[in-house]
């Protein structure tokens, strides 16, 4: 039986995994997600030729914490596929200065990393349970961290300052930048189906549930709108970007709010909810006929478009753009919108490919090539694991 390897990404509320076969160049046996968690998990996971294998709902009155539906999953796979997992890849959302590769998963590590918890709520103590799941659920076997902001550790010194006094700054305050997995796979994508642009000044945008811009110089990050959080930036599913703070010295000055209920203001009632008044969720927003919801899309769009034209100043111009991440991949509206807005870049979107999700949107007459292309965070995850475990063993 083939050694394989789990890869798991795990959300707010959701978890996503991939599993592949060591031996066989990393081939996908089957993948899934766990949505809903804290709400009605349903789960559905399909194998590598898209064959339902696995579809459950769970009932609200079960136990459904993340780590026991995580061990319904380890089970689940199991019983598929066997006892041949060697190996669990994780995504975690923040490393912190530290590190600029994956590491194996240590004691220290873990200790280490529970103190980026309140820089990432939404997303790393669901990050560290999974681990800890695992390790209770098949002890001594190998865990990867693979991190979001690994990619950007090649910003500039400049791009990643925050402008307070040094000894804030000396305790780490300072932009790191996320969806860092997402934005190396696009990277080495792009190099196989245009090396030249990849050579070039692109603008990737991961537009999903999180949403960031990266800019990207001869395939490397040089500047990003997240920052020292993952609130920073572009106007998310629940999150709100970019903000003036004296907004917050007015929640807390003026509204008497604490920091807990800024903090969730902020996280889970701001972005695409706060203003719509009725979802997350931009295909919801779609289908709906409220001004609020328009007002919403109208929104995410103006700041995509604003917060690009700070990064092709960070580039010194632009060759192309790549969307990926749900809304990104999916959505031909949200595209065409964002490239109006830009059009006087130069960029002439080729409509009929944009309707079809194609792989290259942009006419070729367009001075700046548009291009959309699938993202993968499982198996960059998996790649990274098995290298690692690779060069551990040799
Ligand atoms: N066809 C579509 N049109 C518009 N938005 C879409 C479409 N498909 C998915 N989305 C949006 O993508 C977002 C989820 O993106 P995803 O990358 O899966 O998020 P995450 O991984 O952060 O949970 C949601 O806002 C969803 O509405
Ligand atoms: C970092 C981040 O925002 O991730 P996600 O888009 O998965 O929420
Ligand atoms: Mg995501």
């Amino acid at each position: 039986m083939a050694d394989t390897l789990l890869c798991l990404n795990s959300g707010s509320s959701s978890l996503k995994f991939g599993l592949y076969e060591r031996d066989d160049g990393l081939a996908l046996r089957a993948r899934g997600k766990i949505e809903k968690i804290g709400i009605e998990p349903y789960l559905l996971a399909k194998s590598a030729d898209g064959e339902v294998i696995a579809e459950r709902r769970w009932a609200k009155a079960e136990d459904m914490s993340h780590e026991s539906l995580l061990a319904e999953l380890l089970a689940g796979i199991e019983a598929r596929i066997g006892h041949d997992l060697v190996g669990v890849g994780h995504r975690v959302v923040h490393g912190g200065a530290n590190h600029a590769e994956p590491v194996r998963v240590t004691q220290a590590l873990l200790t280490e990393l529970a103190r980026y918890n309140p820089l990432a709520p939404l997303h790393q103590p669901h990050n560290l349970s999974a681990i800890h799941a695992v390790a209770a659920l098949r002890p001594g076997i190998a865990q990867v961290a693979v991190f979001d902001t690994a990619f950007h550790q090649t910003q500039p010194p400049v791009a990643t300052r925050i402008a307070l006094p040094r000894h804030i700054i000396d305790e780490g305050v300072r932009r790191y930048g996320f969806h860092g997995i997402s934005y190396e796979y696009v990277a080495q994508q792009l190099g196989g189906l245009d090396p030249a642009l990849l050579g070039g000044r692109v603008i990737a945008a991961h537009l999903g549930n999180g949403a960031s811009l990266c800019a990207m110089q001869a395939g490397r990050s040089i500047d990003t709108t997240m920052g020292f959080t993952a609130l920073d930036g572009l106007v998310m599913g629940s999150r709100c970007g970019n903000i003036d703070p004296g907004v917050l010295l007015y929640l807390f000055q003026q509204d008497g709010m604490d920091a807990a209920r800024v903090e969730n203001l902020l996280y889970r009632e701001s972005g695409l909810l706060g203003v719509s008044g009725l979802s997350s969720d931009m295909r919801t927003l779609f289908d709906s006929d409220a001004p609020a919801a328009k007002e919403a899309i109208e929104l995410f769009v103006y700041r995509v478009a604003r917060e690009s034209g700070a990064l092709i100043a960070s580039l010194g111009g632009l060759d192309g753009i790549v969307f990926t991440a749900g809304i990104g991949e999916n959505s031909p509206e949200i595209r065409s919108l964002i490239c109006a807005r830009l059009s006087f870049l130069g960029i002439e979107l080729d409509e009929a490919a944009n309707r079809a999700n194609a792989a290259v949107i942009s006419t070729p007459a367009s001075r700046i090539a548009v291009r959309v292309i699938p993202t993968d965070e499982e198996r960059m995850i998996a790649l990274h694991t098995d290298a690692l475990l690779t060069r551990e063993a040799a």
